[in-house]
């Protein structure tokens, strides 16, 4: 194959002449007129290059072709690092090379579009695009038409696009509509976006294998669709702690070239219900309350979260709660083995071979850890009980720009296990303590207060007559939230003979002139808190407290490759001086 695809023959670049080679897997091209020690090879990879264009063609701010006969323009993947430690910045570059004759052009073009197809099985042809057109700064749909969709017409790629007029349209859009010949979807949005997304997803998939999403004993079907997000929210979690950087076209050249990143999802249960799938955080007192309270801030954008999370944090909350885990094997990773998920990372690798083993014999739906999820075989189960700031299970590390390295700094995308979090109730001044380690480098897990744990499942109760306080200090939690009348609405549900107390979080604002001073003042001055808090799922407020939780290894594919090391990026660019190659080829 290689030697077929192989190409070389001297090119100029302005008035310059090089000496070009297509290997199949590389276009390399080298300054021919000069003394060996002073040559320069640029090396693309040829899974990187975005298209070949015939005559000279500039793509930004407008596309302009001016069409020679001889001239051909290849654009590729460019990187330049970024402002965090890890993850590295995207762009178009573009390089207009001039060929003696027209024959020789079109042998260039040709051989460089079979490489392409041979080389990159996973570039969409075409994609199915959901814009929510209010998320974060409102300007998703600005966000796709400049910069998104030329890229996409660049690379062939056809898609139907979708503005949102409503929450759950795109949700609603993959359970029912017909997906027939699109390679994946995307969403142009922010975490609650995504989490549509995935849902659509993955209950059409379980709907066409036959499968029981409910029942968290079920291995569910990996989805066929690869999931492409061009971030446009708010905290943009997913695209943050997948790609490393918050850059729409950066995630749109990670789809184009067709990217494969599996990702974990954590199906969350309640009874017999399925409740909701989460990537991110499935958070229990401090986020949960942070999100209940930022909802009703949404009208400051991104900003509601460090607003409400400083009302919260002055209202000195903390719960009481029963958490159970099923501890992962300790052998293959740790949360403190201060280790990061990085490209290409081999626990994730090892984990593909250990979560999908060649036993296509067997065509069993349930795992071999059926026993191990249900109720009977509690032998491995860890259970500790008492209050708690915040109990958080995170498949992945969350990072995003107020963590950049995120609620699990170690946790990995692909392994098949969440990072369990357990904050136990502490001094005011060491959950701040707790909380600002998330910004820096510093480890948030090295408090005596804090533990963390690598889990495949988890469930969390509530101590026996929790309930009824909650009822009781009503009162009291309106004073934290600041003269706020806000009831809380307890339904209840039964199953079999087990009655579970449903929560359902019911608001009611009412005029207050001391929004800002009274929950401070009340926060501070209010011994008892409230019983229950409310989960905080990847965003959305669960209408359950009592959850089980149980972590599907690579249930979805994103167009995205993990987390690039900037700094290896760095040494490596040190020494591409003089003949070696520039490290356009990072890998
Ligand atoms: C003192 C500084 C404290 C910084 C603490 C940072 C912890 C950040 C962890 C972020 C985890 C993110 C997990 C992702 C969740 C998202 O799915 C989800 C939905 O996102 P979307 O609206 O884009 O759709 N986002 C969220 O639920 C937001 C959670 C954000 C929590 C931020 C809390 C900020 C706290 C500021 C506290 C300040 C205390 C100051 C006291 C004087
Ligand atoms: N057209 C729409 N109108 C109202 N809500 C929408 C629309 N489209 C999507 N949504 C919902 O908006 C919520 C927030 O969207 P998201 O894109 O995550 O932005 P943000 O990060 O700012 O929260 C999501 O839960 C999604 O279901
Ligand atoms: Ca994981």
């Amino acid at each position: 194959m290689e030697t077929d695809l192989r190409l070389e023959s001297s090119l100029w670049i302005g008035n310059k002449r090089y000496r070009a080679v297509l290997t199949g897997w590389h276009l390399k091209w080298t300054e021919a007129d000069k003394k060996n020690g002073d040559k320069k090879t640029v090396s693309v990879p040829v899974a990187e290059v975005v298209g070949v264009e015939n005559g000279r063609v500039e793509i930004l701010p407008q596309k302009s072709v001016e069409d020679t006969d001889k001239d051909f323009t290849v654009f590729y993947v460019k990187r330049s690092r970024s402002r965090s430690t890890y993850g590295l910045l995207w762009s178009l570059g573009r390089t207009q090379f001039s060929c003696p004759s027209r024959v020789l052009r079109d042998q260039w073009t040709n051989h460089l579009r079979t490489a392409l197809k041979t080389h990159s099985p996973l570039r969409p042809h075409r994609l199915l695009v959901f814009i929510n057109p209010f998320g974060g700064k409102k300007k998703g749909r600005e966000i796709y038409h400049s910069l998104v969709a030329p890229l996409f017409e660049l690379a062939g790629i056809s898609s139907h696009v979708i503005v949102t007029e409503r929450a759950n349209q795109a949700r609603d859009h993959l359970l029912k509509k017909d997906l027939t010949g699109f390679d994946g979807v995307v969403c142009v949005g922010g975490d609650g976006m995504f989490s549509e997304i995935l849902h659509g997803l993955i209950g059409r998939t379980q709907q066409e294998a036959g499968l029981c999403e409910t029942d968290p004993a079920v291995t569910l079907q990996p989805c066929p669709l690869h999931i492409g997000i061009i971030p446009a929210g708010s905290t943009d979690c997913v695209c943050y702690a997948t790609v490393g950087v918050i850059d729409p076209v950066t995630s749109a050249l990670h789809i184009i070239i067709g990217d494969s990143q599996p990702l974990d999802v954590c199906s969350v249960h309640h009874a017999s219900t399925l409740v909701r799938y989460s990537v991110s955080l499935v958070g229990y007192g401090f986020y949960g309350d942070v999100l209940a309270e930022s909802e009703k801030h949404r009208w400051m954008g991104p900003l509601r979260y460090d607003y409400s999370g400083t009302v919260v944090y002055l209202s000195n909350r903390s719960y009481a709660g029963i958490v159970q885990y099923l501890p992962a094997d300790p052998l293959l990773s740790s949360p403190r083995d201060k280790t990061r998920c990085l490209s290409g990372c081999n626990v994730c690798s090892r984990s593909t071979e250990r979560l999908f083993p060649h036993t296509s014999d067997s065509g069993s739906l349930y795992s071999s850890h059926f026993s191990q999820y249900s109720n009977d075989s509690e032998g491995e189960w860890v259970s500790v009980e008492g209050r708690f700031r915040c109990v958080s299970l995170t498949c992945m590390s969350s990072s995003c720009a107020r963590s950049p390295l995120g609620l699990s700094p170690s946790a990995h995308l692909a392994d098949g296990t969440g990072d369990l979090i357990l904050v136990w109730d502490t001094h005011p001044l060491s959950f701040l303590k707790f909380l600002y380690r998330h910004t820096s480098t510093q480890d948030q897990f090295d408090l005596p207060f804090v533990e963390v744990h690598r889990v495949k499942a988890v469930r969390f109760s509530l101590p026996d007559g929790r309930e009824e306080e909650a009822h009781e200090e009503i009162g009291e939690l309106n004073c934290a939230r600041g003269g706020e009348e806000r009831e809380y609405v307890d339904t209840v549900s039964r199953n079999g003979s087990q009655q579970q107390l449903a929560q359902r979080v019911v608001e009611r604002e009412t005029k207050n002139e001391h929004k800002t001073v009274a929950p401070i003042l009340c926060g501070l001055c209010c011994k008892k808190t409230p019983a229950v808090s409310v989960w905080n799922c990847d965003g959305e407020i669960l209408p359950f407290t009592e959850i089980f939780c149980r972590i599907h290894g690579q249930l979805v594919r994103l167009y995205a490759r993990g987390i690039e090391d900037g700094a290896a990026m760095q040494n490596c660019s040190q020494e591409s001086d003089k003949n070696k190659s520039r490290c356009i080829t990072y890998k």
